[in-house]
């Protein structure tokens, strides 16, 4: 992390030169200091009486980048020189006389710790000969701090600095485990203080208050706005600076995050773009006040999310709600772990991990519907004339979606572009085209299939299906397989799976049902679960929230294995734990009863599409405990036949608003800190779903490989184009089911805003209510265990979510995962991405895309939806981004930057 030590500075580079004295505390740390910025006695201790060192005396050189010091009477055992960057200094002062003339510099070396590297407090204190001579340096340390050129012939005076900056801080007390307060008090107020920054500070009393707040105040006076609490403050005040009328220019504030709450996923995404290694609490947090009190700025994406409608009291439909969001959108087990975990807030981080144990136990699955527009497509807007056919850029996701949709999705999102390249490669080997052929005679035995069905749509019909095709294919392929390219996941997949094969350790792998494959796999597991089930009991699981995770992995670590992966698997291929592993959590499993029931309640039943008796239960219960707070009764209608029906094109069969109103906004029920101490919810499904469909809107096919039946209903513009003379394909074809009826009466040309002052519009979405354009969207339909849309590279300071992403690329980072995927699956998933792994993990039933845009439509009648970790209304929901919409302060480490 640190450049490498500049030589000694030539005299034309030294922009100042001059002897200082030493000033020793009394301490050996060198670390306080009489009016310093922090307080006397610096950070925690009461100063003993400063004085002159003795013997010490200094040679200082300023310089651009450094200031080096000399020791001018070298002692055995102490280095002569040092050299501190200005790029780790928080700031510098010269405290007022009475003080001696004391030059202070506030240092902050990152440094390694127990876990990662983190930033950590130096005070050093020179003594000058005169008072002007401290000052002098004092202020040409500011300028070179804040960005202020100057030069050796520059005259070093106090008018040179820039205005103090000035920041509004904003502190919820009861963020996290509360510790806000007393974290201003002792980490963030001292360094900003030493950093020379004025800042008002007040502390929130109620949800929504900062959000109020932040809608009146008037902003010019301010040079950012500073959150102290989790993601859900910063939420509000993004919100907030887009209700005002000035939007457009309030949001261009720079806002920062100091985290105090339990997720802090903004702030664990700035520590990791800021270099610094994964870490949580205190160390996160002077990581991220340091960052700020550099003051670099950069653009940060926001997405706008338009949400179904909150239940209203008077009977009336209400309004869709849109809303501006900076990190996520969440269904299904994410953001059930992060709404049932509420009740573990006391735990901090570590309620997480609880969380997901938990909701491990009683996994559920959700049907819906996704649509997403994938970033290679050129906007369009859906009111704009359709753009001239082209080969579109997508064509290989929906290629491989086609044939089978687990592992092409996989493979396109790691590697779009290769695999773009790929498949245009492909064709001029003959044995190419032979395999060419061969899949499109699958492609049309399936078209078949499916008009058979008298449906239109292109589905899976079942997994077990899919697997036998992709293996006969496999088989026939067998001969030619080891010339394919190893590049793709697919291609690694199989090879993982050979090589299983080879060494015996587990039947076929491709005809073993993936649920039967990971039953082998099942005790070295629950060895895992136990492990951190043991950590969060005994409280060392706090430190994180996948924290009792992690220190399981390290346990694992140190027997030689890596729990992140398939016992089965390297990466080459081929693992197994040592013996001594399955030993040792054979012993743990023996002494710890409630972990093993745990343990087996994960592995003794893979996720299906039965109905789980435990959250069966706790559903039934909790309907009667919530009376309807978190989730409707009754689902709202959904024709099962109907839905099946749907097709390649609108996700939206019907009034996507037709469902029941919950008679309470689920946001006003959320827990909030101060009760954290009910709640027992939960959001089963209701027992039997269906087995997994899927639909998929592919891309025009505009060549022979990706040509479907319904191909000529491409070459129309979409139905829901102005412009379009054209017949809709639902006319045009009866096997297409193409719903472009008018919303629902009351929702007929509703604008789907609820916000006061027109921000900005949602150019690549139609009203939530009216059917997605057809071109370019790829829709999923299916059983889902989760969905989560991720902009920035954290869903929570240790979970590495979207290692890709970054604050502006105009990205949205999608994950599903499908049920079917087992309980051992979806824990390694969830340890692999704490390092940020999990883009590598191979598993048919987790896919990861990036988007522009996308809607989804929960078709299960209960569940969860977060934004930013904020319950929302739970229905159909849609979003798009907004590129380098705000600006975030991420300190300077990053390339362009601007200062605050
Ligand atoms: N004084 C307050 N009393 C109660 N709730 C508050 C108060 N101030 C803010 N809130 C609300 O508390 C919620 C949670 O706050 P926040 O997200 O900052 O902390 P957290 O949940 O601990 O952190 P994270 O989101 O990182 O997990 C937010 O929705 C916010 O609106």
């Amino acid at each position: 992390m640190r450049s490498p030590e500049p030589p000694i500075p030539s005299p034309a580079e030294a922009l100042l030169h001059c002897q200082f004295g030493g000033w020793a505390t009394g301490s050996s740390c060198n670390n306080s200091c009489p009016n310093s910025p922090g307080g006397p006695g610096g950070l925690s201790s009461p100063s003993p009486s400063p004085s002159p060192s003795a013997a010490s005396s200094y040679a200082l050189t300023l310089t651009p980048s450094h200031i080096h010091v000399q020791r001018l009477a070298p002692r055995t055992g102490k280095e002569a020189r040092l050299i501190l960057p200005l790029s780790e200094l928080a700031g510098c002062s010269c405290p007022r006389a009475p003080a001696p003339p004391l030059l202070v510099l506030y240092w902050y070396p990152p440094g390694r710790r127990r876990k990662g590297v983190s930033r950590r407090r130096q005070v050093r204190v020179y003594l000058a000969e005169a008072r002007v001579e401290a000052e002098r340096w004092s202020t040409a340390i500011q300028c070179l701090l804040r960005g202020v050129a100057i030069t050796a012939d520059t005259e070093i005076v106090k008018r040179l600095l820039p205005r103090p900056r000035r920041l509004l801080l904003l502190v919820n007390p009861f963020s996290g485990r509360g510790q806000a307060m007393q974290w201003c008090q002792t980490h963030i107020l001292p360094m900003i203080r030493e950093a020379n920054i004025s800042y008002n500070l007040i502390q929130t009393e109620r949800q929504n208050h900062a959000r109020e707040l932040i809608k009146e105040i008037s902003l010019p006076q301010w040079d950012g706005i500073i959150i102290v609490s989790g993601d859900g403050l910063l939420h509000e005040v993004i919100n907030g600076l887009m209700e005002r009328p000035d939007w457009e220019l309030a949001i261009k504030t720079p806002v920062g995050i100091l985290p105090c709450g339990s997720g802090n996923a903004l702030a664990g995404s700035i520590n990791h773009h800021a270099g610094y290694d994964m870490c949580l609490r205190e160390p996160l947090l002077l990581n991220c006040c340091f960052q700020l009190c550099r003051g670099g700025v950069k653009p940060m994406d926001l997405v706008s999310v338009t949400t179904s409608p909150a239940p209203s009291q008077n009977g009336r439909p209400g309004l869709p709600r849109r809303m501006f969001s900076f990190l996520s959108v969440a269904w299904g087990f994410v953001s059930d772990v992060d709404i049932e975990s509420e009740r573990y807030r006391g735990l901090g981080s570590a309620r997480f991990t609880l969380g997901t144990l938990v909701r491990l136990a009683s996994l559920r699955s959700y049907k819906g519907r996704l649509s997403y527009l994938p970033p290679s497509i050129v906007a369009t807007s859906p009111d704009a004339i359709p753009p001239p056919l082209r080969r579109p850029l997508s064509r290989s996701i929906t290629e491989g979606l086609e044939g089978f949709c687990h592992t092409p999705i996989q493979r396109t999102s790691s590697d779009m572009g290769l695999s773009e390249q790929r498949s245009l490669r492909k064709v001029d080997t003959e044995r190419e085209r032979e395999r060419e052929m061969e899949r499109q005679r699958e492609r049309e035995r399936r078209r078949e299939r499916a008009r058979g069905g008298g449906t239109g749509v292109v589905r899976a019909s079942s997994l077990a299906e899919d697997r036998e095709r992709e293996m006969e294919g496999e088989a026939g392929r067998s001969g030619t397989s080891s010339e394919r390219s190893g590049t793709s996941s697919e291609s690694n997949e199989r090879e993982d799976y050979r090589m299983g094969r080879e060494d015996g350790m587990t039947r076929n792998m491709e005809e073993t049902p993936d649920e039967e494959r990971e039953d082998g796999t099942m005790e070295q597991d629950s060895g895992v679960i136990e492990d951190i089930e043991e950590r969060v009991r005994n409280g060392e699981g706090s430190s994180g929230s996948m924290d009792g995770v992690m220190e399981a992995k390290e346990v694992g670590e140190e027997y030689g294995g890596d729990m992140g992966r398939e016992p089965n698997e390297d990466p080459e291929g081929c693992y197994s734990y040592p013996d001594n592993l399955q030993q040792t959590r054979l012993a743990l499993r023996k002494n710890s009863a409630p972990s093993s029931q745990i343990a087996n309640a994960f592995f003794s039943q893979p996720l299906s599409q039965e109905a789980d008796p435990m959250s069966g239960a706790s559903y039934r219960a909790e309907e009667m405990d919530l009376n309807e707070t978190y989730f409707q009764k009754e689902a709202y209608p959904l024709d099962i036949a109907r839905e099946r029906a749907l097709t390649i094109s609108s996700p939206f069969r019907h009034s996507p608003f037709s469902f029941k109103p919950k008679s309470l906004d689920q946001n006003a029920s959320r827990p909030r800190p101060l009760s954290l101490l009910h709640h027992p919810h939960s959001n089963s499904l209701p027992p039997k779903l269906p087995s997994l469909s899927l639909s998929l809107s592919p891309t025009p096919p505009s060549s022979p490989s990706c040509a479907s039946p319904h191909s000529s209903s491409y070459l129309v513009p979409r139905p829901n184009t102005p412009n379009s003379t054209s017949p809709s394909p639902s006319l045009q074809s009866p096997s297409f089911t193409f719903d472009i009826a008018e919303p629902a009466g009351p929702l007929k040309n509703r604008p789907p805003v609820s916000l006061p002052f027109n921000p900005p519009r949602d150019d690549l979405l139609p009203p939530l209510d009216q059917a997605l354009p057809t071109r370019d969207w790829v829709t999923i339909e299916g059983d889902f265990v989760l969905v989560l849309a991720i902009y920035q590279s954290h869903l929570g300071a240790d979970l590495h979510a979207a290692p890709q992403a970054r604050f502006d690329d105009g990205l949205i980072h999608l994950t599903f995962v499908r049920a079917g995927i087992s309980r051992a699956t979806l824990l390694r998933l969830f340890l692999a991405m704490e390092r940020g792994a999990h883009l590598s993990l191979s598993s048919p039933y987790v896919s990861h895309v990036p988007a522009r845009a996308f809607r989804l439509q929960p078709l299960s009648p209960r569940g969860t939806l977060t934004v930013d970790g904020e319950l929302v209304p739970y229905g159909p929901l849609q979003a798009q981004i907004h590129p380098s919409m705000s600006r975030l302060i991420v300190g300077d480490s990053g390339v362009k930057i601007t200062r605050f």
